[in-house]
């Protein structure tokens, strides 16, 4: 191994986007060129890391060089490499410009393609500052005009967020952020390339749904002897915005990308789907074994069902979280997909319902989030339960309205809220076992009703 593979070999699983934490190592590789050989030179590396298990992952890591080591970047110092210091790039911001002047170019750089968008302003020359919410990729805000989120997993084939926005461009649709560009690069001979970043208009002045929400519950809180209607931070009127624009995204999606009609062998593909997560889920989620047998009911319910519907591309991972409220209405963002799922899969038609029994889950979420700390407050326990369903049944009643199809009527929502609550069990399970007791709460409900 050459000594730049052993130093990110050291450093990259400390890092919080790294996916491949507590895994055991059976090889690594890393390939690298230069992207800019101004100074600092900004270099970008592919870390090709293979498991024990046989299982293979390929991380994209941009790192700066300087030959003397740099004090104001020390934060983002990795290590050194013969005379040369090496520091994390997307923490560097004078190594942060060179992103959007290649973008700007529509310039190819050894295996890595950039494609502007070609519809709006890009802030050239600016660098860009890293948002502190890093989670499985790595973002960068420029100058409050453009955002630019890179994958740090790389995948071979169109990244759906980046699909979905270009698609949507022509729709005038109010509740996205324009697409400004995306980066690619070439994977390995008779593959796609892989979709490396994603550049977007940054939307000032938001906030974000989950903040929002949980400061309204917060109100409540403090008034335990009110009711979610009398409490000066109700959110109701919110939620049936924010259901009127789901719809809307919905109703644009299935009119600019494929759909299909389907019934009775996909509602049985489906519930096949359903029980194989569970199944998998159990064994990583012990408490989830209780639950198991009224699952499997519900979702044995599903198998049975006939009505002819229409599977479109949908969010895939829609919670408060993921949505902002400018000043004038609500923005809906990153259409990626649930993280741990393979990118053919999240690429899929799937039922509109799939984001709605998301955003359900996340007003339960957003109750509960508190309880967590207080779990023997009862009065606060029903008052959680009273803001979920007020909030649950308005975000309904505003979907309703704009499309014309209440969901709160499906036989499917229940099933696909239970499926939800299925997989954040373990996304809890492995991030924050401390709010494992938010989803496995509700599949006790899930699964006794
Ligand atoms: N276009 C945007 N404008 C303003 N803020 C954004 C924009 N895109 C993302 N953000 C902010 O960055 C956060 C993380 O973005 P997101 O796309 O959800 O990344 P991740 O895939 O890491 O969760 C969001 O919660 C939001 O606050
Ligand atoms: O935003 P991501 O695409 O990274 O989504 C993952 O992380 C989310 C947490 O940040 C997780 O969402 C769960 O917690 C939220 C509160 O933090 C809550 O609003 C959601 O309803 C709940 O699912 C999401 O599931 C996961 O994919």
């Amino acid at each position: 191994m050459s000594a730049l593979t052993d130093l990110l070999a050291e450093w990259m699983p400390h890092q919080r986007w790294f996916g491949g934490k507590g895994r055991e190592w059976a090889s690594v590789a890393e390939d690298g060129f230069f992207l800019d050989e101004a100074s600092p030179v900004l270099s970008v590396h592919r870390v090709r890391i293979g498991y024990a298990d046989g299982a293979e992952e390929t991380y994209l890591v941009p790192l700066s060089w300087r030959s003397e080591a740099d004090e104001e970047v020390a934060h983002a110092y990795v290590g050194s490499v013969g005379d040369n210091h090496a520091y994390d790039a997307m923490r560097d911001r004078d190594a942060t410009v060179p992103w959007l002047t290649h973008l700007v170019a529509a310039s190819t750089v050894g295996p890595m393609h950039f494609h502007p968008a070609g519809v709006a302003y890009i802030p050239e020359g600016l660098p860009g500052d890293v948002i502190s919410g890093e989670q499985s990729n790595t973002s960068l805000i420029y100058g409050e005009t453009a955002i630019l989120k890179l994958f740090r997993r790389l995948e071979p084939g169109l990244n759906p967020d980046v699909e979905v926005h270009e698609a949507l461009r022509g729709t005038d649709n109010p509740h996205i952020a324009p697409l400004l560009g995306h980066v690619e690069i070439d994977g390995d001979p008779g593959t796609e390339p892989a979709t490396v970043a994603f550049l977007q208009s940054f939307v000032p002045n938001a906030s974000d749904g989950w903040r929002l929400a949980t400061s309204s519950v917060r109100d409540l809180y403090a008034e335990a002897d009110l009711h979610a209607d009398e409490v000066g931070g109700d959110f109701a009127g919110e939620a049936e915005r924010l259901g009127e624009a789901t719809a809307a995204v919905h109703r644009d999606l299935a009119a600019v990308l494929p759909t299909a009609e389907v019934g009775a062998d996909w509602y049985a593909e489906l519930a096949t789907q359903l029980t194989a997560r569970l199944d998998a889920a159990v064994g990583i989620v012990p408490e989830l074994a209780e639950h198991a047998d009224g699952l499997r009911a519900l979702y044995a319910d599903v198998a049975g069902l006939t009505e002819p519907t229409t599977a479109q591309r949908v969010h895939g991972d829609l919670h408060l979280g993921q949505v902002l409220r400018t000043t004038t209405g609500w923005i809906v963002l990153d259409f990626e997909g649930e993280p741990a799922r393979s990118l053919a899969a999240r690429r899929e038609l799937d039922t509109p319902l799939r984001d709605v029994a998301g955003m359900l889950r996340s007003f339960d979420y957003a109750a509960r989030h508190l309880l967590v700390e207080q779990p023997g407050e009862t009065q606060l326990a029903y008052r959680a339960q009273e803001w979920a369903e007020r909030n649950r049944a308005a975000f309904c009643e505003g979907y309703a309205g704009a499309s014309g199809t209440d969901p709160a009527t499906s036989p499917l929502l229940q099933a696909l809220e239970a499926d939800k609550a299925v997989y954040e069990c373990v996304y809890e399970a492995r991030n924050r076992p401390h709010w494992l007791m938010i989803p496995l709460t509700s599949l006790a409900r899930l699964a006794a009703s």
